[in-house]
């Protein structure tokens, strides 16, 4: 088997002088194309484990490697570089136009102006965005979707082989956030991305990923397919799986208005 792309190796990260901890020696592989979810409930820890990959969190106990290099050898600034990071609010700079926000990655690097508005203009299309009508727009004027667009032309600018995302869809609307899961699922595929997207929802996470990765109190309780996942003993990951099912069967008789 060819080296994973990004790997947790007993990765522990503590908070609050050791009170609490956050990730509890979470091993765990990616291998470069894939699709992982990481659900879990509210502290579980996602967020954290999802930080440690780009190093906006340093572990305390274990180690993360990327591209087969430990990452606490590695300059921290070319590594955010090369990696693109999506969160839920889109973390637009709000004082800066939609073409300066995309751009911002390049720009930093140096790249010159006329190869990034090109590049900008390029990402806009990627993300399905109208070049004229948005280039020169602020955040504030665009809508909630419209800025995660916005979000992951910038994470894209760079052309990063890794994409983390954390709750990137969270507070859309179902329409819109069901739409924005497929478009980046296809861009995923045809960039050949590596992607870790932490959501909260599981039909989200089975619709989207190749492989699902389960936390709970810090440790990563179990990671497989859905089908995997679906054969497991685990009664939480049980239960996890069991919600779309569960939805799904609630739904058909309410809509059916047969009262079950
Ligand atoms: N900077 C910090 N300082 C202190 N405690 C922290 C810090 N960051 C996270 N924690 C704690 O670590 C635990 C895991 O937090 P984390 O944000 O990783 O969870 P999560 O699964 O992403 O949660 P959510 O789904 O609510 O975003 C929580 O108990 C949280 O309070």
């Amino acid at each position: 088997m060819t080296s994973p792309l990004i790997s947790f190796r007993h990765a522990t990260k503590r908070f609050d002088n050791d009170r609490v901890t956050a990730v509890d020696d979470v091993s765990l592989d990616v291998a470069a194309g894939e699709f992982l979810a990481v659900v879990g409930g509210s502290g579980s820890g996602k967020t954290t484990l999802l930080r440690l990959a780009n190093r906006l969190i340093v572990p305390d106990g274990g180690e993360v490697h990327v591209a087969a290099k430990n990452i606490s050898n590695v300059d921290p600034i070319a590594l955010r570089r090369s990696i693109g990071y999506v969160v839920q609010s889109g973390g637009l700079f709000p004082h800066m136009t939609i073409a300066d926000n995309i751009g911002i990655t390049p720009r930093l690097m140096g790249i010159p102006a006329g190869e990034i508005a090109a590049r900008v203009d390029e990402l806009l299309d990627l993300v399905q965005l109208d070049r004229t009508a948005h280039r020169d727009r602020y955040p504030h004027e665009l809508s909630g979707g419209q800025r995660q667009r916005v979000g992951v032309a910038r994470a894209l600018a760079a052309k990063p082989e890794i994409v983390l995302m954390d709750e990137p869809f969270g507070a859309l609307d179902p329409l819109t956030r069901d739409a924005l899961g497929d478009e980046y699922q296809a861009l995923h595929r045809t960039l050949k991305l590596t992607t870790i997207m932490i959501t909260h929802d599981m039909t989200e996470a089975i619709l989207l990923a190749d492989r699902i990765a389960v936390m709970k109190s810090g440790r990563l309780i179990a990671a497989g397919t859905p089908a995997e996942l679906s054969a497991s003993k685990d009664a939480y990951v049980n239960e996890l799986l069991g919600t779309p099912r569960r939805q799904a069967e609630r739904l058909k008789h309410l809509i059916a208005g047969d009262g079950a």
